[in-house]
């Protein structure tokens, strides 16, 4: 049975003055995934973001939480919602615990429970050591912790968050990475990156936005085992091209030249064990056959490099 609908979007476009950010985006987040809005800058990313949690209002479409509409019924889907902005709105001047409990406030928590919800976001985000030192002298990494820690504290089911490796060393990136991972465990997310191997590093699914547009939508395992359009297959004693060309599944047949040949596959195929075996069969002398498949940046690339050149030319 499918999971549980948490985020419903539907048909969302902002436009700023003459410029369409976003134009007719359809998105649907279930309970247990984590999804990665892939795209180049300005692709729209973070006014995406900004409409799946109300901090912004789409020129037309509609958003719902947990069921209930953002815009009919903006409270009540903000409770199910945690969201970290591409600058974290954290205090320097206030400790992690000072901080904490006014964000355990501004989410209407109840008093004896601050204190509670205060420990339980430390812990899940490894704040616990850092409960008293000043926001403003923790690393970037640290800080991003609190970022984080601020969009759990109400134990929503769903949190966003833009960029959330932006601006950080290696190390801090593997370790806000490890730690959306941990936390997909309980929540549901969104997140947003150009970083090809971020989505792939963390996501269970991945959207590539551009020009406003979302123009791929797909888990990421379909991209690590994406089908294969081709072969390449290299023979010490290679028949006439039209051997090749018969074995079933096998739509063409390209010469590269000393013996290597390029097979691109009719639709869904994979003629790889009769290839093989009429290798052997005709003494072809088989020492190479190897599928080619696309990754994800060559989809990417194949999906948004058009804008680039046009982006260059202007
Ligand atoms: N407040 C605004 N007023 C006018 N144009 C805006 C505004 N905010 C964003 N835009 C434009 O809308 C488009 C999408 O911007 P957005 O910030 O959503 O993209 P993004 O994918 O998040 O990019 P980045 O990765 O650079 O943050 C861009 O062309 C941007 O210049």
């Amino acid at each position: 049975m499918d999971s549980e609908i948490l985020i419903e979007a539907r048909g969302l476009t902002r436009r700023y003055g003459p410029t369409t950010a976003v134009s007719d985006l359809s998105l649907t987040l279930r309970k247990g995934e984590i999804l990665g809005l892939l795209g180049p800058n300005g692709a729209g990313k973070s006014t995406t973001m900004k409409m799946l949690t109300g901090n912004l209002a789409p020129t037309s479409g509609e958003a719902f939480i947990k069921g209930q509409s953002l815009h009919d019924a903006p409270t009540a889907a903000k409770k199910s919602l945690g969201y970290l902005p591409e600058q974290p709105p954290v205090y320097p001047e206030l400790t992690v615990d000072e901080y904490l409990r006014y964000c355990a406030d501004l989410h209407g928590i109840a008093k004896k429970e601050r204190a509670a919800a205060v420990q339980q976001a430390k812990q899940s985000c490894g704040l616990t050591e850092v409960s008293q030192r000043l926001i403003g002298n923790l690393s970037k990494g640290y800080q991003q912790r609190v970022g984080l820690a601020q969009a759990i504290i109400h134990r929503p089911p769903v949190i966003v968050l833009d960029e959330p490796t932006v601006g950080l060393d290696p190390i801090q990136i593997r370790e806000i990475r490890a730690l959306i991972v941990e936390l997909g465990k309980s929540h549901s997310v969104i997140l947003s990156s150009h970083i090809l191997p971020e989505i792939q590093a963390v996501c269970s699914r991945v959207m590539i936005i551009n020009r406003g547009r979302a123009v791929y939508d797909q888990p990421v395992i379909a991209t690590r085992n994406a089908q294969m359009e081709s072969l390449t297959i290299t023979l010490k004693r290679p028949p006439a091209v039209e051997a090749i060309q018969r074995i079933v599944g096998i739509a063409s047949v390209e010469d590269l030249g000393a013996g290597r040949f390029r097979l691109v596959l009719a639709g869904g195929n994979d003629p790889r064990e009769v290839l093989v075996d009429a290798a052997v069969n005709g003494n072809w002398g088989l020492i190479e056959l190897a599928p080619e498949v696309k990754t994800l940046e060559e989809i990417f690339v194949e999906l948004t490099s058009g804008d680039e050149q046009e982006r260059k030319a202007a």
